[in-house]
């Protein structure tokens, strides 16, 4: 932590603001959560260490908002518990935990001013007035907007809105902060300018940090560890470069961006060299785990295929749509069989052009058809982001719907 870079304009501020830090280990134990006759959180195992960066990763729906609210006491639990070290905090109400909270729709008064709306959390806890000043004066320091105190939320941007939210969160000196979605009501320039106010802010601040998003690249570029969740249940637990390089099943793998999930016959097998072949692709590629079917499904990120470099390890496609993307360009085709294929391409492709497509076979991750995910059609449309599902979900089911059925 004290190597990190200093928050912005921030030096002298950021000590006492720097949040209590002080805890080992948050546990979250057989956590469950019910709304009526559904499981919003099944049973979670969670443990957070003091001082890190946690992103708690899914799609809409998987209960990572619900969890967020399990630990901040907003929601209590249909069983389990929640332990600070030694201390069960599961039944403390919200304002004895000492958590701050940041919400995606910044939740901030609108009848108060920045000040009035940073110094709420230490009003309410009674501070005396000096101290209640000097802290908020250097909350609005580190948020960069000391200039805007006297203003009324709605005059200021939805980013700077966001800061307040920040500063509020972050003046009582939290014990762990939590995030819900922050960024996503800003444009895409702001989101990423924030991104790093966040990541600069836990680490200058010393925070430890549970942030909930469904935002695959946010989660990486933030986290520590990263949690992959699906239907209330941990999928994978891991840094970003665990996740990324080896999801553990095509679930995670769908959300992790290997956006061609291919369900295919398997030719041979040695070791955990796996061949899967159709008319018009061969992919040899490496075993993720047991495979015991006729039919395997081979994850392959899109920019892992380099065009025009056929070889022993290609997919013959034809181009069916070619997007424009600055430097490269997205694409999609289809294999002789009816498969849809995402790959990039540098050079300029339109539509019906013919092109091999090749890979190295270490970038061709293969998984047990309908294995821990469930099937690979749902975790690939669960997993794919916005627009993408009906591409993986076409590659999947293309020519090998008997496995699926
Ligand atoms: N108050 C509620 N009443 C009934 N069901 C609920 C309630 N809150 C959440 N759920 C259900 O619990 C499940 C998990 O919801 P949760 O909000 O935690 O998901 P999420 O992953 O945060 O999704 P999103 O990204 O859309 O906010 C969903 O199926 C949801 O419909």
């Amino acid at each position: 932590m004290t190597g990190a870079a200093p928050a912005a304009g921030t030096g002298e501020a950021a000590p006492t603001v720097r949040g209590r830090g002080a805890f080992g280990t948050l546990r979250m134990e057989a956590v469950s959560r019910r709304f009526g006759s559904a499981t919003a959180l099944d049973r979670l195992d969670l443990t957070i260490e003091g001082g890190e960066f946690l992103a708690l990763l899914g799609p809409s729906g998987c209960g990572k908002s619900t969890a967020l609210n399990c630990l901040a006491g907003l929601l209590p639990l249909s069983g389990g518990s929640i332990r600070l070290d030694d201390e069960r905090i599961d039944t403390l109400p919200p304002e004895k935990r000492g958590f701050g909270m940041v919400f995606q729709n910044y939740a901030l008064f609108p009848h108060l001013t920045v000040r009035k709306n940073v110094a709420f959390g230490l009003a309410v806890r009674g501070t005396p007035k000096a101290e209640m000043a000097r802290r908020v004066d250097e909350a609005l320091a580190l948020v960069e907007l000391s200039d805007h105190a006297h203003k009324l939320p709605g005059r200021l941007s939805g980013g700077q809105q966001q800061r307040v939210a920040i500063a509020r969160a972050v003046v009582i000196r939290p014990r762990l902060v939590l995030m819900d979605e922050p960024l996503s009501n800003l444009d895409a320039k702001l989101r990423l300018q924030m991104r790093t106010e966040i990541r600069k802010l836990h680490q200058s601040l010393g925070l430890t940090t549970v942030y909930v998003t469904h935002d695959q690249e946010e989660a990486l570029a933030l986290a520590d560890r990263v949690v992959v969740l699906r239907h209330g249940v941990v999928e994978q637990i891991g840094t970003p470069e665990q996740v990324y390089t080896f999801p553990r099943n095509t679930y995670v793998a769908g959300f992790m961006g290997y956006r061609n999930l291919l369900e295919l016959p398997v030719a041979s097998r040695e070791g955990r060299r796996v061949v899967l072949e159709e008319p018009g692709l061969r992919l040899t590629g490496v075993a993720q785990e047991d495979l015991d079917g006729t039919s395997a499904v081979a994850a392959v990120r899109p920019d892992d295929f380099t065009p025009g470099r056929g070889g022993p390890n290609t997919v013959r496609v034809s181009v069916e749509v070619a997007e424009f993307h600055g430097r490269e360009m997205a694409v999609e085709g289809v294999t002789e069989s009816g498969r849809v294929v995402h790959f990039r391409s540098p050079e300029r492709m339109a539509p019906g052009d013919k092109v091999d497509l090749g890979v190295p076979a270490d970038r061709v991750l293969v998984f047990a058809t309908g294995g821990a995910s469930g099937g690979t059609s749902g975790g690939a449309s669960d997993g794919a982001t916005g627009g993408t599902s009906g591409g993986v979900s076409g590659g999947v089911s293309g020519g090998a719907s008997g496995g699926e059925g």
